[in-house]
């Protein structure tokens, strides 16, 4: 059985005054870590804040991005694998849309990033999803699958077992449209059944988060799909009550 898992992906938001509020309802009240993992991602600056506010070991740190630079150095503006280690991470987002649209960063950079990630000990979710125009143009899969096949081909099929893979669709993030259970299922089944051809365990085993638009609203409905594993929640992860019942969410509905 695999246990569901749900990260929180703060994206640049975040202040001391709001960190301050959100986690200590968090710590308050999320009950359920026997069901669930839960993480939260904040910006760089705000993990160590973010550690020492905590107050229940229940709820787990993760990073939103990675230098594929495995050591130190000189690269301006990059933070290391070593260093998210320091600060208790045990999560790094990677290859998240908006790294990839915004930011230039090609499926090579992020499959270098999760090998790195994967030497350190740090569980990769590696993020994949298709554009609108690719969605209607068929192409869907194609996509997933050369996102996936770039990993596989620097880390192989094994090494799924200990990625998380989050599917999120690029329209459905932050536009309030998510894909339906069936749309998403759909993927995430494709998405394991590419990685059972080359390992049946690591395919059983492998967490697939899906992301985009997930509320607390459709959140049951998403998660008791069989192939949904959690998600990977963008707004809704900084409102306390609705990350809570998203998690919750989670709990109930592989319960
Ligand atoms: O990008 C996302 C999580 O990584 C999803 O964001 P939203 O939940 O805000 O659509």
């Amino acid at each position: 059985m695999r246990k569901p898992f749900v990260a929180g992906n703060w994206k640049m938001h975040g202040s001391k005054a709001m960190i301050a509020s959100l986690i200590n309802d968090l710590s308050r009240a999320w009950q359920q870590g026997d069901k669930v993992d839960v993480a939260v991602c904040p910006p760089f600056v705000y993990i160590d804040y973010v550690q020492r506010t905590l107050n229940n070991p229940a709820i787990k740190v993760g990073a939103q991005n990675m230098a594929a630079e495995p050591e130190y150095g000189a690269f301006t503006g990059e933070v290391s694998a070593p260093m998210l280690k320091e600060f208790d991470c045990r999560y790094v987002i990677l290859g998240h849309s908006e790294r990839r649209s915004l930011f230039g960063e090609d499926d090579d950079l992020i499959a270098r990033k999760v090998e790195v990630a994967l030497n350190a000990r740090l569980t990769p979710i590696l993020c994949v999803g298709e554009t609108l125009e690719e969605r209607d143009a068929g192409i869907t899969e194609q996509v997933i699958e050369r996102q996936l096949q770039a990993v596989i081909d620097r880390v192989g099929g094994d090494a799924f077992a200990d990625i998380v893979v989050a599917y999120e669709p690029v329209w459905a993030i932050g536009t309030g449209k998510t894909a339906s259970p069936e749309q998403a299922q759909a993927v995430h089944a494709f998405i394991r059944d590419k990685i059972r051809l080359l390992s049946a365990e690591a395919a059983d085993d492998m967490i697939i988060q899906y992301g985009g638009s997930v509320k607390p609203g459709n959140a049951m409905e998403l998660f008791s799909q069989p192939d949904i594993d959690g998600g990977l929640i963008g707004g809704a992860s900084l409102v306390a009550d609705d990350f809570l019942a998203i998690c919750n969410a989670a709990a109930t509905a592989k319960g």
